[in-house]
């Protein structure tokens, strides 16, 4: 192979590895749990949205980058050419560089705290990042077990968001715990779609994963039901005046989840053609949250 072709795909490899989409499921928790305290109080604090915003996406790599280590101790990464640990062949390395992220990230979160003087949103996000532990961390590693998803969905759903809320108003609200449901379920999507390429290696290193225990095809007949559960219970909620109609614009996240549905039913046993599926269920997080947000800051 020529060194052109080496270096193209070392980039892809490391491209693959940093995955810059997912940082959308850090984002949307802080932008609607800010957009509901802007629908209910007309203000926003941008020093404080700005500070969480770099908060989470630090806290993100970190529970990336500590994936890749703690899955380079049980093997279970051996395929996966673009495990950061397998790139730089330095496990302590890439540890250093998580637990530097989360120190920076706590350094935002205690400027929060101190503008504030209040601790609350540093202890929910705590929270938060000791789910993210238990997934993947030694001696739990709760994701093995397939309870990845009940971790994910409440650590970016009904915490972050609340968190969110609470870093602009320190107050808490029902309509906040509401949409979390919303933004929860997309991002735990994306988890739930991870899995159907990995089959294999995770039934080698002993993860029972939801594909692991549902297996592919019943994991493919789910979708539409989860899907279609984010925009009937957005409806609904408009429905009942707990949400301003303008979140319908939500809606905009229903082509991808149509393309979603669509490409795992149809590739759902073949690895090599549903490893992306997790970009697409990223994209209907990412439309749909957004416009979650934007309807609620028009309203
Ligand atoms: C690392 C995660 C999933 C990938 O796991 P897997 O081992 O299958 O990955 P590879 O196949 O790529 O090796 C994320 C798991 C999410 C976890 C359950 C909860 C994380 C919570 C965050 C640490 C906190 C987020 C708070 C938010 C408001 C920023
Ligand atoms: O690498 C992955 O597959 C994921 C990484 C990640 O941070 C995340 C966060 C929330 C939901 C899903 C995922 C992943 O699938």
């Amino acid at each position: 192979m020529t060194t052109e072709l080496i270096a193209a795909s070392k980039n892809k490899l490391w491209l693959a590895a940093i995955k810059p989409p997912m940082y959308s499921v850090a984002i949307m928790p802080i932008w609607v749990g800010t957009a509901v305290a802007v629908f209910e109080t007309s203000t926003l604090n941008w020093k404080i949205f700005t500070t969480f915003i770099t908060a989470a996406i630090l806290i993100l790599a970190w529970e990336n980058l500590l994936n890749d280590v703690f899955d380079s101790e049980t093997g279970i990464d051996k395929n996966k050419h673009h495990s950061l640990v397998n790139l730089t062949g330095n496990k302590l390395f890439i540890l250093a560089i998580g637990n530097g992220c989360l120190a920076l990230a706590l350094l935002g979160l205690l400027a929060i705290c101190w503008w504030q003087k209040d601790l609350t949103v540093l202890g929910l996000i705590l929270l938060c990042c000791g789910l993210g532990y238990l997934y993947q961390g030694p001696p739990f590693r709760l994701g093995y077990q397939g309870l990845g998803e009940f971790l994910c969905f409440f650590a970016f759903g009904p915490l972050g968001v609340s968190a969110a809320y609470y870093s602009q108003t320190q107050s808490w609200s029902w309509v906040c715990l509401a949409t979390s449901i919303i933004v929860g379920i997309p991002i735990t999507l994306v988890l739930f779609c991870s899995h159907f390429h990995q089959v294999d290696d995770d039934i080698a290193a002993g993860k029972k994963s939801p594909i692991v225990r549902l297996g592919t095809e019943r994991g493919a007949k789910l979708l539409p039901w989860v899907c279609g559960s984010i925009f009937l219970l957005t409806g609904g909620l408009v429905l009942f005046g707990i949400l301003p109609i303008w979140t319908l614009l939500s809606f905009v996240g229903i082509p991808s989840a149509i393309k979603l549905c669509r490409h795992v039913s149809q590739y759902h046993n073949q690895p090599n053609l549903v490893s992306n599926c997790k970009f697409i269920a990223i994209s209907l997080q990412f439309w749909s949250s957004l416009f979650l947000g934007v309807g609620l800051i028009l309203h």
